[in-house]
């Protein structure tokens, strides 16, 4: 596919070119005002199925390290929420800035985390294929987990130790029996609203379901280093619609222009 990264001559502010959608209404990340988010009383918790899971191999595809993970059937399922039906895990991944910055994509109040995860399902009752998916308006349901310094995370140091095998781009190693539920905060309260890919090719297919409790790891965990492409997407425009399990109330948000 087309090149794209995060320089001055590859990065966000010029994807629109070979990417025209990074200029729609439906933008993602985006900075989540609290707030300003509504409470949907008809939106439930969300459910993760990842007891019979099974991962294959850890990737470095240049922009992320990617784990990716057995969807030949619903045996690990995000459900629940604001979804009408089960989306299969197909993998998960990171974005992260150098030396354990704020590489997070999505920012609450302006805030940047550390880092970011993100748990990738898709729907398989209605499309045939992922790639089919990924551009359909209701194909793809993301997971986003904040990751914040504090404590090492016990089972992430799994992760970057096989970091070190997958250190140069397209390089892909075994990666069989981790289960991505040692991954989750304590609470599933969450801020949802319909986005898009973060990167190229920026397709707005994206149900975002962003976790409010971020995972602690450390500070070497936050800053591991590969040769992927570091950086964050620019913030567009923000578009709240937000859920959050029971508490947070608080007044409708709406689409707002996106920001040049
Ligand atoms: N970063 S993201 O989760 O929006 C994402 C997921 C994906 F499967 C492909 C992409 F290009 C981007
Ligand atoms: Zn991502």
């Amino acid at each position: 596919g087309k090149h794209w990264g995060y320089g001055k001559d590859d990065g966000p502010s010029i994807w629109h070119q070979n990417f025209p959608v990074a200029e729609g209404d439906r933008q993602s990340p985006i900075d989540i005002m609290p707030q300003q988010a509504s409470h949907d009383p008809n939106l439930g918790p969300i459910v993760l199925n990842y007891d019979h899971c099974t991962s294959l191999n850890i990737c470095n595809n240049g922009h992320s390290v990617v784990v990716e993970f057995d969807d030949t059937d619903d045996r690990s399922v995000i459900l629940g929420g604001p979804l009408d039906n089960p989306y299969r895990l197909k993998q998960f991944h990171f974005h992260w800035g150098g030396k354990g910055c704020h590489g997070s994509e999505h920012t609450v109040e302006g805030n940047s985390y550390a880092s970011e995860l993100h748990l990738v399902h898709w729907n398989a009752v209605k499309y045939r294929s992922f790639g089919e998916a990924a551009s359909a308006p209701d194909g793809l349901a993301v997971l986003g987990i904040f990751l914040e310094t504090g404590d090492d995370h016990r089972w992430l140091h799994t992760i970057t130790d096989a970091l070190y095998m997958v250190k140069y781009k397209a390089s892909v190693t075994d990666f069989k029996g981790f289960n991505p539920k040692c991954l989750l905060p304590s609470s599933l309260h969450y801020w949802t609203y319909l986005g898009s890919l973060t990167t190229p090719p920026l397709h707005e297919s994206v149900t975002w379901i962003v976790l409010k409790e971020p995972i602690a790891v450390s500070e070497r965990q936050a800053s591991f280093e590969c040769s992927c492409s570091l950086g964050r997407k620019r913030i567009r425009g923000y578009a709240w619609k937000i859920t959050s399990g029971p508490p947070s109330l608080s007044k409708a948000g709406k689409y707002a222009p996106p920001i040049n």
